[in-house]
């Protein structure tokens, strides 16, 4: 396992910047992610790890040891680093076992050594028994565990993986999750995955470089990211939520008791408090959608708790398995998205609580 170290790296093609001033310490043996919407630079920045693209700015360091820096780089094959891409890259006229073998072949590798180490690469990733097909008779989820075992067969102490499970269906991208987190435990090597869902990002990495428009725009757990973004665009991109303009606070504020009862005392009195256009300074502030507790009309009367319920007006119901998801329209105007255990009629009126907030710096 290593510790990789960008600093200041920044990536120019022509007139425009793909990656800039990127400064981040990826630890020893962490899972991390880079996730961040098309375009943002994550697969540049994977391929300056990789060695497939030169820096225009800034070094990457090993270990402390330099691996890149303008005009000078440590070559691909000499950074012990395996890849996953996308497109699985293998080779059409190998055989399953033939193309994960392929890089010990390339390393010298001959003999008994070479077949239990293709073998346990196999099993890892439970393709044992089609060790003899070709890659074009295989679906698409086992082309990609063909990919990973190809990358786990040297076992390099880094692995980057480029969107590994973009084309699988999601029955498969559960199992080949659970495929990389076992990887993960039994390598302990540092893994640099990139993704644009924030989903997978979230369940397997330990850190989260989340990118925006080739810049670094917060680098947190996955559970810091979720409770506490840091910008509104942050909060937007990670898991489903909220935004209510409230007058000024400081952003970065966890909001509960008496900072919530003014909140919904604000909307309650008609005031408009929390509408951006009747106010000269607001803040975002953040509301999860489980952290708003609804109440028809008849629960309400049982629940002597209640303390300062707003009003709000259900837009949709939609029923996604576990629980359903509630569309509202507050009387200000504002929207909300609240969970609930059971449909409620659309232009039904409900009583709610909000009981959490997280205030936001202002979008980018
Ligand atoms: N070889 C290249 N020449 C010119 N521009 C490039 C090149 N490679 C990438 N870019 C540009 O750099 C920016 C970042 O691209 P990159 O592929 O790193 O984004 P990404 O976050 O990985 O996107 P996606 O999720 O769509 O793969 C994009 O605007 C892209 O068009």
């Amino acid at each position: 396992m290593a510790e990789l170290i960008l600093n200041n790296v920044s990536k120019h093609y022509g007139n425009s910047a793909a990656v800039r001033q990127l400064s981040l310490t990826l630890p020893k043996g962490e899972f991390i992610a880079l996730l961040g919407p098309s375009g943002c630079g994550k697969t540049t920045t994977l391929r300056m790890l990789a060695g497939f693209e030169t820096l225009t700015e800034g070094e990457i360091l090993r270990d402390g040891h330099c691996l890149a820096r303008p005009g000078w780089q440590v070559p691909t094959e000499a950074r012990n680093i395996g890849m996953v891409f996308q497109s699985y890259a293998l080779w059409p006229h190998m055989s399953v076992a033939e193309n994960v073998g392929y890089p010990l072949r390339h390393r010298g590798i001959r003999g008994q050594d070479y077949q239990r180490r293709v073998q346990e690469a196999l099993a890892i990733v439970q393709l044992e028994s089609l060790a003899e097909r070709m890659p074009q008779d295989l679906s698409g989820g086992q082309r990609q565990r063909v990919a990973l075992a190809r990358c786990l067969v040297t076992e390099p102490d880094v692995v980057l993986l480029d969107e590994p499970l973009a084309n699988l269906d999601r029955h498969l991208r559960a199992s080949m999750e659970e495929s990389f987190r076992e990887f993960h435990q039994r390598t302990g090597a540092t893994l640099v995955y990139v993704t644009h869902d924030q989903s997978e990002a979230m369940s397997l990495a330990d850190h989260i470089a989340v990118m925006q428009q080739g810049e670094l725009v917060q680098w947190a757990t996955p559970e810091t990211l979720y409770q506490h973004p840091r910008t509104e665009w942050i909060a937007s991109f990670i898991g489903q939520g909220s935004i209510l303009q409230v007058p000024a606070i400081p952003a970065g504020q966890q909001l509960s008791g008496e900072d919530l009862r003014q909140l919904s005392r604000g909307i309650a009195s008609g005031k408009s408090a929390l509408d951006k256009n009747h106010s000269d300074k607001t803040t975002a502030v953040l509301i999860r959608p489980e952290h708003i507790r609804l109440h028809t009309s008849d629960t309400l009367l049982n629940d002597l708790s209640t303390d300062n319920p707003l009003q709000g007006r259900v837009q949709r119901s939609v029923f996604r398995g576990e629980r359903h998801e509630i569309a509202l329209q507050l009387d200000n105007g504002s929207l909300l998205t609240a969970y609930h255990h059971q449909a409620i009629a659309p232009g039904s009126q409900v009583l709610l609580q909000v009981l959490q907030g997280w205030s936001l710096e202002s979008a980018a």
